[in-house]
Order: structure tokens, then C-alpha cells, then sequence
């Protein structure tokens, strides 16, 4: 029989039943982002029954930037982060991860596992499950196949977890039942379970819908860290909130983008007020 206590050093990590073989985990393809842009969308269209939902749309975003997308209803926002990450094709254009990643060439799963997460306008966190349980189950759910062999937490997945806890500010919370959250507070969780998996880019569809002025302000600031580390474009109506955590703000109308820039630059551009700010006022 053989004595496993008389085997050490990396053999001995080979036979921990709660680990899989690091050669065997499949490595993630990086995006490269060597020019400095992480997503190139050039000329999409997407049609649905003969109308055009995009456009012609070009759009390129840097790494590491916080882009806030905006535009009246309808004006093709949540088509766009359909196309990227890949629930709805294009009839024409092409949409790349870094300069490398065709993203038109993946599914959905695909994408996801690239290192695109994308925070939906509902929370959709498990209220049974502990804040901690829900950053577990999203760590073990972005392994994939793995999560089966791995059914024990290592320890730098528990100091992931930790970790992430202090970026959403949910310590305090982590043996609290997630169903018993403020609407903010499973906001930022769901936010969490995304940068469990360590996203390269992260798309948020208004985040600060129903939240309180406190839970906004909150918001502005998690979303502000998480910029540079990772990119993140928000889909956001609230322009108060806009103005508080955008550098550039991208405005799309019909499909197309309109415009781009500062804030400023947006809010004082004459088709912008005509097509957009003026309805919205
Ligand atoms: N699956 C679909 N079938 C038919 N038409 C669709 C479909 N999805 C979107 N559309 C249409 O495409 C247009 C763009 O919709 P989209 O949801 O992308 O706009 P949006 O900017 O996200 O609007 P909102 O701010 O209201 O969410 C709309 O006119 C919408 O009715």
C-alpha cells in the first residue's frame, strides 16, 4: 500500500482532492490590449423584422475606463451589450476583445468565460444563500467543469472571496441571507459575484434604478474603484448619477452613436439636447 505521508513537496499538491491539476485548468485567453482599447466595435447592424436596432454603430473603449452609455429608449443601448457578449448576432460588422478576440466567433457561455460579466437591471442573487455562499457558488460556477472536482474552497479562493467582500462593502454581511439585503446591498452583492470570476470587462445595465440617494452615492463610488483594474460600461438613465462617475459618456440614438465626450462636451452638444436631453427634461 502505498504511504502517501512519505510524499512531499509538489507531489504532494498533485494529490489534494481539492485542487485540480494546474496544468489541466484550462488557462483564459488574455484580450490584447497593447494599443490601449480592450473593445473595437466597428459598423454592427442588427436588424429585427426590417428595423435596424444598431445601426452602422462604431465604438471603440479603452482599457481600464468607466464609459457610461446613454440614449432615450430604444436607442439601441441593450441590443449593443446583447451583441457583445453575445446573446444576439449582428447582420454585419465586427465586435473585438482587445485586438485578438473575435467576439462575433463565440457564444455566449464563450464570452462569459473570456471575461466579460454583465450585471443585469434585477438583482438575481440566491435569497436562501449567505452573502458568502453566493460569492462561493459564482467562484465555483466561473471554474466550469472544474467546480466538480473542487468542492472545498482553497485559500486564495477564500481570500478572493474576502477580497471582494471589502470592494462591495459587504463584510459585515457575508453570514447574512441574501434575500434579507437592502435592494442596494444585493446590487453590489450581484456586482460581487461578477468580480468573483475576475472580469477583464464588465457591463452594468442601470445600476441605480430604485436605490436610495445614500445606495446611489455608494454605487458611484464601487463602481469609480473598480475602473482601471477593469473596464466598465454602464447603461445608466439617471444623468445626476452619469455626470458623478463619467469621463466619457456615449450617447446613442437610433441605433448609431451621436455623440461623444465629457459630459460637458455631450449636455452642451445641440443634437444631443434636441434628440435626447431636451426629451428627457
Ligand atoms: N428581440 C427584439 N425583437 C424586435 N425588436 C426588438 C428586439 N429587441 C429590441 N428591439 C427593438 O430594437 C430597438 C432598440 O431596443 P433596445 O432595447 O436595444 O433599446 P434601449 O436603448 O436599450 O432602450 P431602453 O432604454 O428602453 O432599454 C427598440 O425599438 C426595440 O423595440
Amino acid at each position: 500500500m502505498t504511504n502517501f505521508d512519505s510524499i512531499t513537496g509538489p507531489a504532494r499538491e498533485l494529490l489534494r482532492r481539492d485542487t485540480a491539476w494546474p496544468f489541466l485548468v484550462p488557462r483564459r485567453r488574455s484580450p490584447d490590449v497593447s494599443k490601449n482599447v480592450i473593445l473595437y466595435l466597428e459598423s454592427l447592424n442588427v436588424s429585427f423584422d426590417g428595423f435596424k436596432a444598431l445601426n452602422d454603430l462604431t465604438l471603440y473603449v479603452n482599457d481600464g475606463e468607466l464609459r457610461c452609455l446613454i440614449g432615450a429608449n430604444g436607442a439601441g443601448k441593450t441590443t449593443l451589450m446583447d451583441v457583445i457578449t453575445g446573446k444576439t448576432p449582428c447582420d454585419s460588422g465586427s465586435a473585438w476583445f482587445g485586438q485578438n478576440i473575435d467576439l462575433l466567433a463565440h457564444d455566449e457561455a464563450e464570452i462569459a468565460q473570456l471575461g466579460i460579466g454583465r450585471k443585469f437591471q434585477k438583482p438575481t442573487v440566491f435569497e436562501a444563500h449567505t452573502v458568502f455562499h453566493n460569492l462561493e457558488l459564482s467562484l465555483q460556477g466561473s471554474k466550469g467543469v472544474w467546480s466538480a472536482l473542487t468542492a472545498r474552497l482553497s485559500r486564495s479562493e477564500r481570500d478572493r472571496i474576502d477580497e471582494v467582500l471589502n470592494i462591495i462593502g459587504l463584510e459585515k454581511s457575508r453570514y447574512q441571507l441574501a434575500g434579507s439585503l437592502s435592494h442596494g446591498q444585493k446590487q453590489w452583492l450581484e456586482i460581487g459575484m461578477l468580480l468573483a470570476a475576475e472580469p477583464r470587462l464588465l457591463l452594468v445595465d442601470e445600476p441605480v434604478a430604485g436605490m436610495t440617494a445614500e445606495e446611489t452615492e455608494r454605487t458611484a463610488e464601487l463602481l469609480t474603484s473598480l475602473a482601471g483594474k477593469h473596464t466598465v460600461i454602464v447603461v445608466e438613465h439617471d444623468m445626476e448619477f452619469v455626470r458623478s462617475i463619467a469621463r466619457t459618456v456615449t450617447v446613442l440614438h437610433q441605433g448609431s452613436v451621436l455623440a461623444e465626450g465629457t459630459m460637458d462636451q455631450v449636455q452642451n452638444n445641440r443634437e444631443v439636447i434636441e434628440v435626447y436631453l431636451g426629451e428627457e427634461a
